[in-house]
């Protein structure tokens, strides 16, 4: 299977399974109960829609109004595919809707109107619009979206934007203001080419004008040539940027041209125009799916060039994910009654200066890079940049209620950026991190029961992914059976039969290397030939003797039956007395770390310190600055029972050895996790008004217990057991892991890998 064709079925089963689709409907308010129905329906509904008849404005307190965008589409110009039908675009609203929510905590109906007719998808809108607190336009086609937008903003009373237009206009400014920066160009002076004219190019060439740029040195183009003065049937949009040049074609229009603005179709700029721009060229090909111009042909055409793209696999992603979230979120949040001019142009200042500011290190991580910086190939921030949300709302916000649309003033701003940051605790900001970690250096993982389907399914993602190289242990039919069952290739993966004639002398030789450690404990030598067909042991020798990088297994079995052997084969690393595991919970208050979750049965209170500065350790990895509290049934000092006690000498010796920790208890979890309780309970404590990101428990039953029932009850992602101490990158997982959890702990195995590897050099 060619890679387009995997790619193609990868992007049907991602929307297909588990659920067709991207977004569902969650309820928010309890509902278990027969008094609890009686409130959330009749009798007790009745009392809400009464206010609201009494005053329209009650819908925002009573409703999911006020955080409620409508993302309405005819079909009609959906991403560069064009016309292609309301129910065509489904896909593309419902994935809008998804980055409404993940961006910007924004709930999402996504509507598909079926007409092309201006005034009934006007008369549409109108008639919906009492359920929304906002209503985003989407890929419409030219001109009419220019008349639906401007009709519905005038008719409506709550902010309406074509996204296509605007979003794209306060991006690409954006980066265009920056861009000119780096190329040391006046935007007054240089020449630009638009190749497009509709909804995005117009609106966008507009937004430019209105920061300077120079109409007699624009050239636009649509889908019959230059637009010219002197050509017949202009639209009025299409008329304000017809140029007098006598020109007439892309390749005459792109001589010495400044910047090229793409907003049109796929491959329409070749190497020879580029190279006739003038020096350091400004190229942003923005057309979805495929830009104007493939990135990397550009790249090697010029090197004096900036270049961006509408992708998310190049470098300057000019896209208008990075407004439209937070657009909204500044315009909902006063009730904006419109978004104008003064918003838009105050996002792009917010989006411009903040790529300009130092990139935080959880950034460099999500995205893989070493060090993001200012300069030609970050010009714009990235959209998971998490100071996005605290940035560009308030400004958009500020500008609203600074031009008087707002209807509602926002007074406390510093308190306002710590909402909006509390909105996005829950992403999978971190097994995003991880993943790209992994990526920036893959290493060889040995996948221990490679002879079961899932085990095969994660290690083809982490292939194909590029997290690291699969050696695939177990019996050889049965791997090439299941591998062919997924279209599983065999390229850059290793096949091995601990069992067959093939891999004696690998045996013999991890035999007699075990036998030399293990032979004043009773082993001999037949005893570690033979041990050596058992997969974990031929697994761990691989790992010992740098056959392999990583190791990972326990799908099939228990988990001691696993960790037993890893720990007399591998054992801990230097300077470790014992080893831990810890849990990565993915909750909606952000990730929380909890330990130990699968090794130490009741540790004694200097073990239990010593996990929770190894969990520190981890938690450090993934980008973050450890918060931890030690968990028990008492608060400080509140029981003098041993068990409470226990923890109390964990936390004194942490105080004592370790003052740099951010660490207190003992605690009870839902003051550790409730900073309002914690602060007017405890102020005294290390913890008072800091959010706890790590939960260390005192015992195994109760860490291992809560770490499965928020998965279980919450449907929470779970990254772990997590490994700490050991001396080789070796990850357990537990019995029957998922995919996906697979494919996660092979890139906690590869990070593991690349640590360990930076302290050997060291
Ligand atoms: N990166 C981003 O954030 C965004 C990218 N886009 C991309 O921009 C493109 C246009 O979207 P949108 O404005 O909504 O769609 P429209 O349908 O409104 O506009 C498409 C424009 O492209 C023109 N066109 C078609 N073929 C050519 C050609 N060979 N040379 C020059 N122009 C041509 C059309 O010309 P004519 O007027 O003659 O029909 C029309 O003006 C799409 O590829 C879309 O994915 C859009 C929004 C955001
Ligand atoms: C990004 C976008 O909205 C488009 O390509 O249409
Ligand atoms: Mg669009």
């Amino acid at each position: 299977m060619s890679n387009t064709s995997r790619k193609r079925r990868e992007a049907l089963v991602y929307h297909a399974k588990p659920k067709p689709g991207k977004i569902e409907v969650v309820p928010t308010k309890k509902y278990a109960t027969q008094r609890d129905l009686s409130l959330a329906y009749s009798p007790g509904v009745a009392e809400p829609c009464l206010e609201i008849e009494k005053d329209k404005e009650n819908a925002y307190k009573y409703t999911t109004k006020g955080n409620l965008v409508a993302v309405i589409s005819n079909g009609t110009a959906v991403l560069g595919l064009g016309d292609i039908g309301p129910e065509a675009s489904k896909p593309v609203m419902e994935g809008k809707g998804l980055l409404f929510k993940i961006f910007a905590d924004i709930d999402v109906f996504d509507i598909e109107v079926d007409t092309k007719d201006v005034d009934k998808f006007i008369e549409t809108v109108k008639n919906i619009a009492p359920t929304f607190g906002g209503i985003n336009l989407e890929d419409i086609k030219a001109p009419e979206a220019f008349e639906i937008e401007q009709r519905l903003k005038a008719e409506l009373d709550i902010p309406v934007m074509h996204d296509d237009q605007h979003g794209t206009a306060i991006i690409s400014a954006a980066a265009l203001l920056n861009a000119l920066e780096l190329a040391k160009k006046k935007i007054e002076k240089v020449k630009i080419v638009i190749s497009g004219a509709g909804a995005a190019a117009v609106s966008c060439t507009k937004l430019y004008k209105a920061f300077g740029a120079k109409a007699e040195n624009i050239v636009m183009l649509d889908s019959k040539g230059v637009i010219r003065k002197d050509r017949d049937n202009l639209s009025e949009e299409k008329a304000e940027f017809a140029t007098a040049r006598k020109i007439d074609t892309l390749d005459e229009a792109m001589k010495n041209a400044d910047v090229f603005v793409g907003l049109s179709i796929a491959n329409i700029v070749s190497p020879d125009m580029l190279k006739s721009m003038a020096k350091r060229p400004i190229v942003f090909a923005m057309a979805n799916p495929n830009p104007e111009i493939d990135y990397n042909l550009a790249m090697d055409t010029r090197k004096d060039i900036i270049m961006a793209t509408g992708r998310s696999d190049h470098p300057n992603q000019v896209n208008n994910v990075l407004g439209f979230p937070f657009i909204f979120r500044g315009a909902l949040d006063v009730r904006a009654s419109k978004i104008n001019e003064e918003m838009k142009k105050a996002a792009v200042k917010a989006l411009a200066e903040l790529a300009k500011e130092a990139v935080p290190e959880q950034v460099n991580i999500a995205y893989g890079e070493t060090r993001l910086n200012f300069g030609p190939d970050y010009i714009i921030p990235k959209p998971f940049d998490p100071r996005l949300i605290a940035k560009v709302p308030p400004a958009v916000a500020k500008a609203a209620m600074e031009s008087g649309v707002a209807r509602q003033d926002i007074q406390d701003w510093e308190k306002y950026e710590e909402e909006l940051l509390e909105r996005m605790g829950n992403e999978n900001k971190i097994t995003r991190l991880l993943i790209n970690r992994a990526k920036t250096n893959p290493k060889r993982i040995v996948f221990a029961e490679a002879d079961h389907l899932d085990v095969l399914k994660a290690a083809q993602i982490v292939r194909d992914e590029g997290i690291g190289f699969p050696i695939l242990l177990g019996r050889r039919e049965v791997i090439k059976e299941l591998m062919a069952e997924i279209d599983f290739e065999e390229e850059d993966v290793i096949i091995i039969d601990p069992k067959s004639d093939d891999e004696e002398e690998h045996r013999k030789n991890y035999a007699l290397k075990y036998w030399e450690t293990r032979h004043r404990n009773g082993v001999t030598k037949y005893d570690a030939e033979k041990l050596m067909r058992e997969r974990n042991y031929f697994a761990a020798m691989m790992v010992n003797e740098g056959d392999a990088d990583a190791l990972l297994s326990g799908y099939s079995r228990a988990y001691p039956t696993v960790v037993k052997p890893m720990l007399e084969l591998i054992g801990m690393a230097k300077g470790v007395s014992r080893v831990a595991a810890t849990n990565v919970m993915n909750t909606s208050r952000g990730p929380i770390f909890i330990s130990d979750t699968s090794i130490n049965i009741d540790p004694p209170a200097k073990d239990l310190a010593k996990i929770a500065q190894m969990t520190a350790r981890t938690v450090q990895l993934f980008g973050m600055e450890p918060v931890i509290a030690m968990i028990s049934y008492a608060n400080f000092g509140s029981s003098k029972d041993p068990r409470a006690k226990k923890v109390k000498d964990a936390v004194s010796y942490l105080h004592r050895f370790h003052p740099e920790l951010n660490v207190d208890g003992e605690l009870q979890v839902d003051f550790a996790l409730n900073r309002e309780m914690l602060q007017s309970k405890f102020p005294f404590s290390k913890l008072a008004g800091k959010k706890v990101n790590t939960l260390i428990y005192p015992d195994l039953d109760s860490a291992n217990s809560t770490y499965k029932l928020i998965k279980e009850l919450n449907n929470v992602d779970s990254i772990g057991p997590i490994m700490m101490g050991m001396k080789k990158p070796v990850h357990i997982l537990q019995l029957g892991a998922s995919v996906e959890e697979m494919v996660n702990m092979a890139a906690v195995a590869v990070v593991d890998a690349q640590e360990k590897e930076k302290k050997l050099k060291k």
